[in-house]
């Protein structure tokens, strides 16, 4: 077992996955093996992280989920700790492994109990065992008729875990979160987030819904135990993290010059005269993060007519749109952009060999049916293009709802691949980069001080300056979607995080 480290990659299994590898690994061993073993991992964990618990409560569902709580529960009461456990089987319909831990169970006297102690404190422990990965489908948005909301005795336990004082160890998820796509079924989701700490212990392997939309707030610290058969995992879904360097430069040559890092043009910014709405602080700070992400030279080639405007910094350069050597540049299109980004898109899709198309850039192939079209053929003229959309800009390009995009995230950016031939990073909590052919990469990094004007932008900028060095599309998607994710979570408690701050603080 061990905590998931976000300094290294870890292959992500669907749930499908998961249950290939489960009934492979159960196959060789004898029965209710892997349950004992995911129940003894849950009791080892428990006492590492509450050594000094008064108490542990144990809820537990009618499932396998709720099998492993039992075996927990044995394994902490013959450990000498005061556990009780509130099960919501009946042995009569428990499935054979969970109904085999209850037997054992109650023959060691563990102690059931309708309900969670009422003096359960800060120094106690929860541990959620109600569902796994054994979620009903029918109950996940958009997933066919909804089945009825949690009740009665499954809802108030929910309940209790929610609003107890004590810190939680969900096994395997939190219950309710559907690991494929880190969103909560349908009545599952919490009011407001737990105060008190959240750990997940995931088992046989990582689930991709740990990570995004939903997932990281609902798992707080993440751990796997692959009860012994990580050598039999399948082919991974997706993967978390990446292990790209984070700036190309430091493995540079002595003899370099400033070409070569490859020169970024953000085109972007419309002025204030187009529609009474000044962009060009979105162009500037994509620029300042191509410059400091470590690209040669970057040029600032404004969408504001008639403006003479000296650059907040003298390393960037003014460029008209009209001047734009094209061929020789990785293009950041699209920051601030407004309606004036259309005009330019023709020519940015037709000529810059490297593309990064943000914001208005995306709202205008959304809406332009010619430069949708453009924008597919450039894959098969072997040029470079990654979208950067937030969930409403892909569902706009996806013509679909942002609740349907949110709703599985990782099918949504791996469908935009698809559909326009290019790498998409899907941005959100866990931000997916997907690629044609390429396994998908959620970020594990970044935190909600992110979630202010202008940092994506900076991601954009970021994202051109990597491309320029030479990473292909989904190396220089994902990694830069990391090393910005890593410094807002290096970002000092006490200091403001802008935007502008963010880009001259990238590495
Ligand atoms: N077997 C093994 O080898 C291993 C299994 N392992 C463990 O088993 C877990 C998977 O177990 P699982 O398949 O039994 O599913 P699980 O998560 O307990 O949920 C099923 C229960 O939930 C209920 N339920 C579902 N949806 C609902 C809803 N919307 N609202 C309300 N209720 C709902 C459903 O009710 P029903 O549909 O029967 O009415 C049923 O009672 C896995 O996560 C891991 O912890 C590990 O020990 C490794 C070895
Ligand atoms: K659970």
């Amino acid at each position: 077992m061990h905590a998931i480290s976000l300094e290294r990659k870890h292959a992500l299994h669907s749930v499908a996955a998961t249950r290939t590898l489960e009934a492979a690994a159960a196959a060789g061993l004898p029965a209710h093996t892997l349950m004992r073993r995911a129940g003894a991992a849950t009791a080892r964990l428990a006492l590492a992280l509450a050594p000094h618990a008064r108490h542990v409560w144990i809820a537990c569902g009618r499932g396998n989920n709720g099998g492993d709580g039992l075996e927990a529960a044995l394994c902490l009461h013959l450990a000498g700790r005061a556990v009780s456990v509130t099960w919501l089987g009946e042995p009569d319909a428990a499935p054979a492994d969970a109904r085999a831990a209850w037997q054992r169970a109650s023959e060691a006297g563990v102690v059931f109990a309708p309900g969670p102690p009422t003096d359960l404190g800060p120094g106690d422990l929860c541990i959620d065992a109600l569902l796994g990965i054994g979620l009903s489908a029918s109950a996940l948005p958009g997933g066919g008729p909804p089945r009825h909301a949690p009740s009665g005795a499954l809802q108030e336990l929910l309940q209790a875990l929610r609003t107890s004082q004590a810190m939680v160890l969900a096994v395997d998820v939190p219950s309710g979160l559907d690991a494929d796509t880190g969103q909560y079924a349908d009545g599952f989701a919490p009011d407001s987030i737990p105060m008190a700490p959240r750990h997940t212990l995931s088992l046989l392997t990582l689930k991709p819904g740990l990570f995004t939309a939903q997932g990281r707030d609902a798992c707080g610290s993440v751990w796997l135990d692959d009860l012994g058969c990580g050598a039999l995992a399948p082919r991974a879904t997706a993967q978390l993290g990446t292990e790209h360097p984070v700036n190309a430069r430091p493995q540079a040559p002595h003899a370099s010059h400033k070409g070569s890092f490859g020169d970024v043009a953000v085109v972007g910014g419309e002025g204030l005269a187009a529609r009474g709405m000044g962009m060009t602080g979105a162009a500037w700070l994509a620029a300042r993060a191509a410059l400091h992400g470590g690209a040669g030279r970057v040029m600032v080639a404004l969408l504001d007519e008639g403006a003479t405007t000296a650059p907040p910094w003298p390393e960037l350069m003014l460029r008209r749109v009209d001047a734009l050597d094209w061929p020789q540049l990785t293009a950041v299109c699209g920051c601030g952009g407004g309606e004036a980004v259309r005009a330019v898109l023709p020519a940015a899709l037709a000529r810059a060999p490297r593309l990064v198309l943000d914001a208005d850039g995306l709202n205008a192939v959304a809406g332009d049916g010619a430069l949708a079209r453009a924008l597919r053929a450039r894959a098969d003229a072997g040029l470079a293009s990654i979208l950067t959309p937030h969930p409403l800009e892909a569902a706009r390009l996806l013509q679909c709802t942002t609740a349907q995009v949110q709703a599985n995230r990782l099918a949504a950016a791996q469908a935009l691949a698809g559909r326009y031939a290019c790498t998409v990073v899907l941005k959100g909590s866990g931000s997916v980069t997907a690629s044609p052919g390429e396994l998908p990469v959620i970020n594990a990094r970044g935190n909600a001080r992110l979630a202010t004007a202008g940092t994506g932008d900076v991601l954009a900028g970021l994202i051109g300056a990597r491309l320029a060095q030479g990473l292909t599309p989904h190396q220089a998607a994902s990694s830069a979607v990391q090393a910005h994710g890593a410094a807002a979570d290096h970002w000092p408690a006490h200091q403001a995080l802008t935007a502008s701050a963010l880009a001259a603080a990238l590495q």
